[in-house]
């Protein structure tokens, strides 16, 4: 094995990335106003910081087509590049996913690592994989982000070494490479198939209990709702990803049992290879009975996280599950106010009440609808009225003859 592939290997091994400072480099196109892109750009900011860095700088361009080369157009590329070289910067972060050819062409410009949003969250599941289960499918994930990127790379050393001469031994080397890496995943494939069926066999050994599953956008606080609910305790923090293996728990709600589990959480863009290695985390969700899904009310983009969980539970085949819609942190809930002799600014979104936000789409949704703080234990009761009887409601559907068990939520007590 060549060194470049012992350097992967290394790569891949070592679980804190040193970014400290960053740059990040966002576009405002057709479909991507200013205020889009500030929103995505604070998103990556937050990532960023999850993984370990500072982000010292942001830049953006006007663009609408991305150039081939750089990404960014030449002149924008040549401010980026006096700001690297004189602020000590380790890292420039693209918020969109960079082409295999674009990265390599960048990193020959900006002399410093080129990492794009795909990479960046692939960084941090591996850093936060921590049984190991999540890391077989976060190594795969980063293998299959790494192939088509190999080429690249090699020809960046080659072109260190001097190049001359190098040609042919250097491309025997790239296909010994390719092949390492193709054998990894094929190994790595191979050892997914066999989790896969021991997850399936520890699925199939419930029994009979029906499933709900916490489902929802990255930090909106479905492990903390977990612990409130089950009293377990899921580690939860405020920063993306903290949850990635999934955690199963036997609630009971009045004496109605069932199993309910908290889940990796999701996110704009997740990168497809994600999507595809952690598919035995996400059978959880797919053969769950009932979602629960969690939105954090009190972020700005919480509509647009709610359209990102549901494109991705659509791509699980998930998206037509019963859901109940579970807005959290009412207790952080804030909006602007208009002042009443104010007659020129008009109201917007961001002047809605809680109780504007009950009277839209929520209101009319035809899903069931709840407002909650897991932090504060707010509306619990609620929570708990709401998900007894869509359970029950499951229950008594499936297995007929247990009707009488479960009297009505009120009357338990
Ligand atoms: N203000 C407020 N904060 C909350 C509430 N619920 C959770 N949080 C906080 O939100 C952050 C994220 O909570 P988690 O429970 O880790 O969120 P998660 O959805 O499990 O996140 P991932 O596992 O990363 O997908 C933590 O700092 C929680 O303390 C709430 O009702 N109100
Ligand atoms: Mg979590």
């Amino acid at each position: 094995m060549c060194n470049f592939v012992f350097l992967i290997l290394f790569m891949l091994e070592k679980k804190t990335i040193a970014y400290e400072r960053a740059v990040l480099i966002g576009v405002i196109t057709k479909d991507q106003d200013e205020a889009k892109s500030k929103e995505y750009l604070d998103e990556l900011e937050f990532l960023t910081y999850t993984a370990g860095g500072e982000v010292v700088k942001r830049f953006t361009q006007k663009i609408d087509v991305p150039n081939p080369k750089t990404f960014i157009g030449t002149g924008k590329m040549d401010e980026v590049e006096q700001f690297v070289k004189s602020n000590d910067i380790g890292s420039v972060i693209f918020d969109d996913e960079l082409s295999p050819s674009q990265q390599k062409n960048i990193e020959r410009l900006l002399k410093c690592k080129i990492i794009d949003r795909t990479g960046l969250i692939l960084d941090i599941f591996a850093q936060r994989a921590k049984t190991s289960y999540a890391r077989t499918q976060v190594e795969l994930a980063q293998y299959q982000y790494l192939l088509p990127r190999l080429t690249g790379l090699w020809t960046h050393l080659e072109r260190q070494r001097g190049g001359i001469g190098m040609r042919g031994p250097g491309e025997t080397e790239i296909e010994t490479d390719r092949r390492i890496v193709r054998d990894k995943i094929a190994l790595l494939r191979k050892k997914m198939v066999t989790i896969d069926k021991q997850m399936a066999v520890q699925r199939g050994n419930r029994g009979a209990l029906i499933r709900v599953a916490l489902v929802g956008y990255t930090n909106v606080g479905k492990s903390t709702l977990m612990n409130v609910i089950s009293k377990s305790e899921v580690f939860a923090e405020n920063k993306l990803f903290a949850t990635l293996d999934t955690t199963v728990r036997k609630v009971v709600i009045g004496n109605l049992p069932f199993l309910l589990s908290d889940t990796v959480g999701f996110i704009r863009k997740l990168p497809t290879q994600l999507v595809d290695s952690f598919k035995s985390t996400l059978d959880e969700v797919r053969e769950a009975d009932l979602l629960l899904h969690v939105v954090d009310i009190s972020h700005p983009n919480f509509e647009d996280h709610i359209a990102s969980v549901n494109q991705i539970l659509s791509e699980i085949k998930s998206g037509d599950k019963p859901t109940v819609m579970v807005f959290n942190k009412i207790d952080a809930y804030t909006h602007e106010t208009i002042d009443s002799d104010d007659l020129v600014t008009e109201k917007t979104k961001a002047h809605y009440t809680l109780d504007d936000w009950k009277k839209t789409w929520m209101n009319s949704s035809a899903e069931d609808v709840l407002f909650i703080s897991a932090l504060n234990k707010e509306n619990l009761d609620e929570f708990k009225r709401k998900v007894y009887t869509v359970v029950r409601e499951i229950h008594v559907t499936r297995f007929p003859y247990n009707n009488f068990l479960y009297p009505d939520y009120e009357d338990l007590q």
